[in-house]
């Protein structure tokens, strides 16, 4: 069963209460950052600090991702090293712009996994896309690298780029959101949606996260844990979704039990992707905790 990332939480990597307690929240994946929300001056001990974290704070069941620094800096070879040893599970790349991006990125984490004796491969990735380039290259990139769990939409640095800003309709997105979302699809990996920023707006960023919800993104970045419930209430599914799911999956059981792949259930014909759509919907009930792991619906 595919991997439910709803939210992927930003953590700055120089801030120690953050990062101990950062695992209480429930998000589906923490994102310990090293690039922008860090100083220059912090660069190094901010690498120390996601290292030490890494290797002896426990996170429960959260996937474990850092954003490196670019490799146009002189830290983002370093910050590859250190998280490799310390056994991250994805490494973000920020700002890519070309296939090569992620093909040179793959290298150095290779090296770094052979140097440390680590299993080659077993480092994921994913790249976030924050630029016109970035953009227009996004099919290409999401196909770069078998590592590659997914791409990411960064807005804030996307709408300079663009020489604009963030508008409530997300108009000036659009383009951008419909790119990343079709490389990923095409690609088989996921997509995920950008920062909101405006922390105290819960009108706005339920707004926005409906939009990404119904476009099908996999979920999207949060930089606050008040954030992560909101994000978690609109993709869990309604009490009628899931009764449809499993109405569905039943169905499909009592056909292959005749030899069929094909039934019609309340006049509507179920097949594959009608199936492969409520088996999502009843993994992201389980996730959402409205129904037990034999996905019997919890009665209040
Ligand atoms: C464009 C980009 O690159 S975006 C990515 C980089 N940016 C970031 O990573 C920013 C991350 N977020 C933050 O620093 C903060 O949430 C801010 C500055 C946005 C808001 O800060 P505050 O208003 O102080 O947050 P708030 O009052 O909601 O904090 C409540 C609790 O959550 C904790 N918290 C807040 N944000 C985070 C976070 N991202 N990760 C972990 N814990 C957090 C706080 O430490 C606080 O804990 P406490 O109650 O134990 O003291
Ligand atoms: O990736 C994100 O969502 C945050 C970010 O760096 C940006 O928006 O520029
Ligand atoms: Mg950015």
């Amino acid at each position: 069963m595919e991997r439910l990332r709803r939210t992927m939480m930003f953590v700055p990597g120089n801030n120690p209460a953050m990062i101990k307690d950062a695992g209480i929240y429930g998000a589906d994946s923490i994102m310990f950052d090293l690039e922008d929300s860090v100083s220059l001056a912090e660069k190094d001990a901010a690498r120390m600090l996601v290292f030490e974290a890494l290797k002896n704070v426990d996170y429960g069941n959260s996937e474990l991702v850092v954003r490196i620094n670019g490799l146009d800096t002189d830290m983002g070879k370093a910050d590859i090293y250190a998280m490799v040893k310390a056994g991250v599970e994805v490494i973000r790349l920020p700002k890519t712009e070309t296939p090569d991006d992620v093909v040179e990125t793959e290298k150095i984490i290779a090296e770094a996994e052979k140097f440390f004796g680590i299993e080659n491969g077993r480092t994921h990735m994913m790249a976030a896309i924050e630029s016109a380039e970035g953009v227009l290259n996004a099919p290409a990139i999401a196909k770069a690298s078998d590592r590659l769990i997914g791409i990411a939409l960064g807005a804030e640095d996307y709408v300079t780029n663009m020489k604009t800003h963030r508008y409530p309709d997300g108009a000036e997105l659009s383009f951008a959101r419909n790119m990343i979302l079709h490389g990923a699809r095409a690609a088989g990996i996921a997509a995920f949606d950008t920062v909101y920023s405006d922390v105290d707006n819960t009108e706005g960023f339920n707004h926005e996260v409906e939009i990404i919800h119904e476009l099908g993104f996999d979920g999207k970045s949060v930089i606050n844990p008040r954030q992560i419930p909101l994000v978690n209430a609109i993709y869990a599914p309604s009490e009628k979704e899931i009764r449809n799911a499993k109405a569905v999956l039943n169905a499909i059981e009592e056909a292959h039990k005749k030899g069929s792949g094909v039934i019609s259930l309340h006049g509507k014909m179920v097949d594959k992707p009608v199936v492969a759509r409520a088996e999502r919907t009843m993994a992201l009930a389980k996730a959402s905790h409205l129904v037990d792991k034999e996905g019997n619906i919890y009665v209040e």
